[in-house]
């Protein structure tokens, strides 16, 4: 760690109130110095956690999180919390295989009161401990702190209509309000946080009228003054809404000026009932080019600190999600019912383009998974061809929506899964492994998965004319193949013989095609000749062509980047049963654990998901048996 004066010599939040003034500006400083300098090498969210640092610093100095609970939303910014809880040194490890992960997580430290990565969650979490605290008649408090993007998501409002209806004093909710999700924040919600932040003219003239009537009834006008200060705070008064649902509001109050936010913290203890306090932040502060590019710098791979720029290496081949955007856009040129639904993703799903070339056709929604579906469902069933766009992990909230809202009534929607597979870094929360198994239980639904960019954009051409509800999931990074163009459609259910072999088959799922024959080529040092088949359908199945395999090859391997259980390796187990077949099946994915973060690499390489590793394990596997091959 760099020198730093006072950083260096404060062990953890314990020492914060040991600090003088000056000092603790010195720290601020010094802890957003240590997070540039880590994500700069390490990636991260850097633009949100450089702009709660006072924050952070405020909460550790009012509260106790020994004894009191502060828990952060998605915890994507909770980086300064980490340095001064107890995890300095470790920080550098941050996002690193084996190192400290890049949210907040019970198992990581004491002071990781509830552990997250998906949003909108911690009012509920909140909540719950309140009232258990309650209920052990133990004396805490309880810190729910929200972004104004996580504040737009459904499960936010199921949090603060619970807590205004169970009016718990000592608990409080800050609204962290930058104007950004990732993209500039969307919505009602954020015409109205914007228009308490900018409505200054409105509030002079409140105060004007109140001198006025204080002017002309004297002193003994002062209590109708107060009368009328509540009579216009109820027509017009900022956080009406959250003052409607039975909190009081505080606010707004500037997030990087640490006295005030001290004293107003002090002051809100010494209230009743649910309170909730609206801190204005900037996003990146102190970083120049986070602070001018906050998209960019919501989460970051690592750059250069000096100019901000991402150090990518030269020649790499676009993302998946790039060629599904590009795609897209070409296909919307030509099709004026093509629309895309995004919730709050719009950058990191290669939506960029189609949201500027059709901004009538492009829907960020906010942080809404669920209603993205079922907007998406409305959108279909008045004939438009919505394309909704969810990362994996996301789309596990709208699970609901996709069955009874989409699925239940026919309606076609194309439901692009990017980040599909292991994502890296981000780890647990946010792998993408269970959506094979989730959506395969859904009837009638179609679920592919492109081996390389031609087969991505086929396959959402292919999906947009099917009339059928058709999920084409694809991963994280690079994409693989040469440049593509062109479109043409892929009968649905049909599978696609890369390599004839004999006696092994490898039927391999969307990147893991490319996989199986770098595997293949392992493979026949040992003189083994696998069959290699693109299993671009994972349903339906080319019951057909999968037939044919099962009785010419004895040893049937499958590989897919998705959970063991109930994905599609399972899927090939039931149908070798269920149709009385007896050959032999070993299953390659992701095993029945959380899997950590770290680089794809790594965890595929923990997981023996390698080519040379998956070579070593079927050799292995046919060896052991008593079916032998004859190479
Ligand atoms: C359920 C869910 N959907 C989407 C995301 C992706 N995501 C992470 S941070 C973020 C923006 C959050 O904005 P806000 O709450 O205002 O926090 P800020 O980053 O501005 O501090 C989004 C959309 C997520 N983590 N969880
Ligand atoms: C915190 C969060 O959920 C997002 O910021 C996520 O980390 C983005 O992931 P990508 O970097 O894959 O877009
Ligand atoms: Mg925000």
């Amino acid at each position: 760690m760099k020198n730093y004066t006072v950083l260096n010599r404060i062990n953890d939040y314990k020492d914060l109130n040991k600090l003088s003034e000056e000092e603790i500006n010195t720290l601020i400083e010094e802890i957003r110095d240590y997070i540039i300098d880590v994500t700069s090498k390490n990636g991260g969210h850097i633009g949100p956690s450089l702009g709660v640092v006072e924050l952070t610093v405020a909460l550790l100095k009012v509260f106790d999180p020994e004894t009191d609970r502060i828990v952060w939303d998605i915890g994507h910014q909770a980086y300064s919390w980490k340095i001064l809880t107890g995890r300095k040194e470790q920080f550098r490890t941050l996002r690193q295989y084996k190192g400290i992960s890049g949210f907040l997580k019970r198992k990581e430290s004491r002071y990781d009161h509830f552990g997250a990565g998906h949003s909108s969650t911690s009012i509920s979490a909140a909540l719950g401990m309140r009232k258990a605290k309650d209920l052990q008649k133990k004396d805490s408090w309880t810190v729910a702190v929200i972004g104004d993007g996580a504040m737009t998501a459904g499960q936010a409002f199921e949090g603060l209509n619970h807590a205004g209806w169970l009016d718990p004093d000592k608990f409080i909710v800050i609204l962290n309000d930058n104007q950004m999700s990732i993209s500039p924040n969307v919505g009602a919600l954020y015409t109205y946080f914007n228009r308490i932040i900018t409505n200054e003219v409105f509030q002079k003239s409140r105060q004007t009228l109140k001198e006025i009537i204080k002017k002309v009834f004297g002193e003994s006008g002062a209590k109708l003054a107060r009368k009328f200060e509540e009579y216009v705070k109820g027509l017009f008064a900022p956080g009406v809404i959250f003052e409607e649902l039975g909190f009081t509001y505080v606010g707004t109050i500037d997030g990087h000026n640490l006295p005030e936010l001290e004293k107003t913290l002090e002051n809100v203890k010494k209230m009743r009932g649910p309170i909730i306090v609206h801190v204005l932040t900037q996003k990146g502060k102190g970083y120049k080019p986070a602070e001018q590019n906050p998209t960019p710098f919501h989460g970051i791979s690592p750059f250069d600190k000096i100019t901000g720029t991402p150090i990518k290496k030269v020649g790499t081949p676009p993302s998946w999600s790039k060629v599904f955007g590009q795609a897209l856009v070409e296909l919307a040129e030509k099709d004026s019912r093509i629309v895309a639904i995004t919730p709050a993703m719009k950058e990191g799903s290669g939506l960029t383009e189609f949201a500027d070339r059709f901004p009538d056709r492009f829907f960020d929604v906010g942080i809404a998974e669920q209603h993205a579906a079922t907007f998406a469902a409305g959108l279909s069933a008045e004939g438009m061809k919505p394309v909704l766009s969810y990362y994996s992990t996301f789309l596990q909230r709208g699970y609901d929506q996709v069955i009874h809202d989409i699925a239940l009534q026919g309606l076609p929607v194309v439901i692009a899964i990017d980040r599909a597979g292991l994502v890296g870094e981000d780890g647990p929360t946010h792998h993408g492994v269970y959506d094979i198994s989730f959506l395969r239980a859904i009837p009638d639904i179609v679920i592919s998965a492109p081996k390389d960019q031609q087969e991505l954009r086929n396959l959402l051409y292919t999906a947009l004319y099917s009339d059928r509800v058709f999920a084409i999931r694809y991963p994280r990074g690079s994409a693989i193949g040469d440049k593509s163009e062109g479109f043409e459609k892929i009968p649905i259910g049909s599978w696609e013989v890369i390599k004839e072999g004999k006696e092994i088959v490898i039927l391999a799922v969307g990147k893991y095609v490319q996989k199986a024959v770098e595997t293949e080529k392992e493979l026949k040092k040992y003189g083994i000749k696998p069959t290699i088949v693109n299993a671009r359908f994972i349903r339906p199945f080319d019951g057909k062509m999968l037939n044919q395999l099962l009785k010419q090859h004895h040893y049937v391997v499958t590989m897919e980047d998705g959970a063991l259980n109930g994905g599609f390796g399972s899927a090939v187990a039931e149908y070798i049963m269920d149709n009385r077949f007896s050959n032999e099946l070993l299953r390659f994915g992701i095993p029945d654990r959380f899997i950590q973060h770290g680089k794809i690499q790594q965890l595929e390489e923990e997981l023996g998901l390698m080519p040379v590793q998956m070579s070593e394990r079927i050799k292995e596997f046919i060896t052991q048996r008593s079916y032998k091959v004859v190479g």
